[in-house]
């Protein structure tokens, strides 16, 4: 199924007809060089193009008043005069003659995405529109905002395809805070985002936008926010938010959609948000949510005000619904103290509301450290006093081409296995060079020939995905502890690349390998194992894989920040049949890993569980994990053995950090 892309140009026809310095950077060519972008890559017409409709007058009053809209309904027929004097009762937003007529473009553009994807027509998709909607609120226009196009969205799925839960993650700088009043009291819709938010001092400057906002009646614990408190966010403070706070509590969700509020001046170079992320990020953060709600995203563009950063983060979300690989998540050097404060309060604030949160460490009682960081803010402001450079001065690296391999998905099988469709049946000409090689390491299978030839294919293989000919595969082998040897050894010494192996079960792990790095090993079984190094981590489950959440959770909370901070160039999957995890935690595993090392991952399974075949290779072809329903409270042993796990593994990995250092 394909990625839907919704744009009109009408959108573009309405500007700014007087002075107003906070709103002359909502420009129409905010969206002309983002279409521009995605025609000029290739990546718009490899999308189904779906046409904009006018929201209706019901559409709208989803969500908003029918005094607002018959208000915004006279805006085409007021002269200049009457326009600005209408825009006075709002906050930093302008009317045009034309901005009502888009306005319903925008909100349209959103529900024919929302149909597109519900109706199966596509599986996600995007919707480049103009005015953005998250400010915009029950009866009075914001933050450039008209109609709240996301919170229609939301209703209108619930009200015409029934769906019971959305998921609403805005990753815009700003807080949406026409979003949270609309679903503030309703345990259908949980709303995440972080914002800029300074203590208060940044627009919009509300109270409630503050981490303690968690809802109110039945929607408590359904509104979550994350206020960053400095700018000059980074890569790895978002990843630390949505690996810790959003995707633990997306998953015990469990939506039946997912609607992104997809801002970008939440990247580098925007003049409003004044972060440092790059602009591939969104690629990472658009794969996380991927296996949600079988796949079904709808992002709808919201802010972004820079137009060199803008256009990138869009084909960086686009690139991603499309499937192809993320870039190489490169130097992820874990997030700041102010972050680490920000994540720390608001999963404090969720403790009691979400089981996956329920061991987060308690909030200091006193706001002792709160005051303490924002003190310590005050200095740090007061001290680099000298004008930061500006926002638009900043410089970064245009992201890195996303190149598609020519070959997908590569099997390994033995014969009389069936290779399923689009998917390529990958042996290797036996290279005497290799088999040489493999002789001399494993002697004693020497005399297997079966053995060899499946070594050397995989080797064949490893090679092939290392120069990106093949993306991933997947191999069905006698013995997967010495297959896993042999691709330890060819990935990590031949090519001295990073290489990431995620044993699920009992794998005899490859005890001989150095402890250099060039190897990072997370154990998951059910047998206690001390942790032998930096390198090499057990991760222990009480009942084993088959506790989904406990699963979930570790890999959630552990191995994807310790994934995304190591930057593997091969991630190795292997599972041996005792593992007793359930078909859709392997393939939410096999779909998450994807995200890293340019979605090279190479699957391990043992001849017998030649069943896991089909869906294992349907989750390396891109294809969305099923849900794996509700996620309830891992064991307690499990939330405490992973807890001790953090703590002392922290001090290396400085993503697994989920509360700020105790100093002084
Ligand atoms: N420095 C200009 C102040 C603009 N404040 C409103 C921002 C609305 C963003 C919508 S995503
Ligand atoms: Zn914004």
């Amino acid at each position: 199924m394909g990625t839907a892309l919704i744009y009109d140009e009408e959108m573009t026809k309405y500007k700014l007809l007087w002075v107003d310095p906070a709103c002359k950077i909502e420009v129409p060519e905010r969206l002309t060089v983002s279409y521009e972008a995605l025609k000029n890559s290739g990546l718009a017409d490899r999308c189904v193009s779906v046409p904009v409709r006018e929201a209706t007058d019901e559409d709208i009053l989803l969500v908003h008043s029918e005094e607002y809209l018959e208000a915004v309904k006279k805006t085409p027929y007021m002269t200049l005069e009457d326009l600005k004097e209408f825009t006075l009762q709002y906050g930093d937003v302008y009317f045009h003659p034309n901005i009502y007529h888009c306005a319903k473009l925008a909100a349209g553009a959103s529900l024919q995405l929302v149909d597109s994807v519900m109706t199966g027509k596509v599986r996600n998709g995007m919707a480049l529109v103009r005015p953005p909607g998250h400010h915009s609120m029950r009866s009075a226009a914001s933050g450039f905002c008209v109609f709240n196009n996301v919170a229609i969205a939301a209703q209108y799925a619930k009200l015409k395809h029934g769906v019971k839960r959305v998921l609403i993650v805005d990753w815009d700088v700003h807080h949406g805070q026409g979003v949270q009043y609309s679903f503030e009291d309703d345990p259908g819709v949980l709303y995440f985002s972080w914002h800029r938010y300074e203590h208060q001092k940044f627009w919009p400057q509300l109270r409630e936008s503050d981490y303690d906002n968690v809802g109110k009646e039945k929607g408590e614990g359904f509104n979550i926010n994350v206020p960053w408190n400095k700018v000059g966010m980074k890569n790895s403070d978002y990843l630390s938010v949505f690996c810790h706070m959003l995707l633990p509590v997306a998953y015990e969700f469990n939506p039946d959609l997912v609607l992104v509020c997809a801002g970008f001046d939440s990247a580098i170079g925007d003049p409003e948000g004044e972060m440092c992320a790059s602009p591939d990020i969104f690629a990472h953060l658009t794969h996380l949510l991927m296996n949600l709600a079988g796949g079904k995203v709808c992002a709808v563009l919201e802010g972004g005000y820079n137009l060199t950063s803008l256009p990138q983060s869009v084909c960086q979300t686009v690139h991603t619904l499309l499937g192809d690989p993320a870039p190489r998540p490169a130097n992820l050097d874990g997030p700041c103290e102010s972050a680490l404060e920000s994540l720390h309060c608001s999963r404090s604030a969720h403790r009691k509301y979400w089981s996956c949160l329920k061991h987060a460490a308690e909030h200091p009682s006193s706001d002792v450290s709160t005051k303490r960081l924002k003190l310590a803010e005050e200095e740090e402001k007061v001290e680099n006093g000298e004008e930061k450079e500006k926002a638009e001065e900043e410089v970064w690296p245009e992201p890195p081409k996303r190149v598609t391999a020519p070959v997908r998905t590569a099997l390994v099988l033995p014969d009389g296995v069936s290779c399923p469709d689009r998917c390529k049946l990958f042996s290797s000409s036996k290279d005497p060079v290799i088999v040489n090689k493999l002789r001399e390491n494993f002697p004693r299978d020497a005399a297997d020939s079966d053995a060899l030839t499946t070594l050397s294919s995989l080797v064949a293989l490893v090679e092939k995905m290392e120069k990106n000919e093949i993306c991933n595969g997947l191999a069905l082998v006698q013995d997967v502890s010495m297959a896993m040897t042999c691709v330890v050894q060819h990935a990590a010494i031949a090519l001295s690349n990073r290489v990431l192996v995620v044993c699920v079960g009992d794998v005899l792990v490859p005890a001989h390998y150095k402890e250099d790095g060039t190897i990072l090993l997370v154990h998951f079984s059910n047998k206690e194992e001390e942790q032998k190094s930096k390198y090499h981590i057990p991760v222990c489950l009480k009942k084993g894989c088959s506790d989904v959440s406990g699963f979930m959770q570790a890999v959630l909370g552990l191995l994807l920040p310790l994934g995304y901070e190591y930057d593997p160039s091969l991630v190795l999957l292997a599972r041996t049949p005792d593992s007793g995890l359930c078909d859709g935690a392997w393939q939410q595993l096999t779909g998450l890993l994807q995200g890293l090392a340019q979605g090279h991952t190479l699957v391990l399974l043992q001849e017998g569980e030649r069943a896991y075949v089909g869906p294992t290779a349907s989750s390396l072809l891109g294809e969305a994990a099923p849900s794996v329903g509700k996620i309830k409270a891992p064991l307690l042993e499990d939330v405490e053995s992973m807890e001790g796990l953090r703590t002392r593994l922290q001090v290396d990995w400085k993503l697994l950090q989920t509360t700020a250092p105790e100093t002084g």
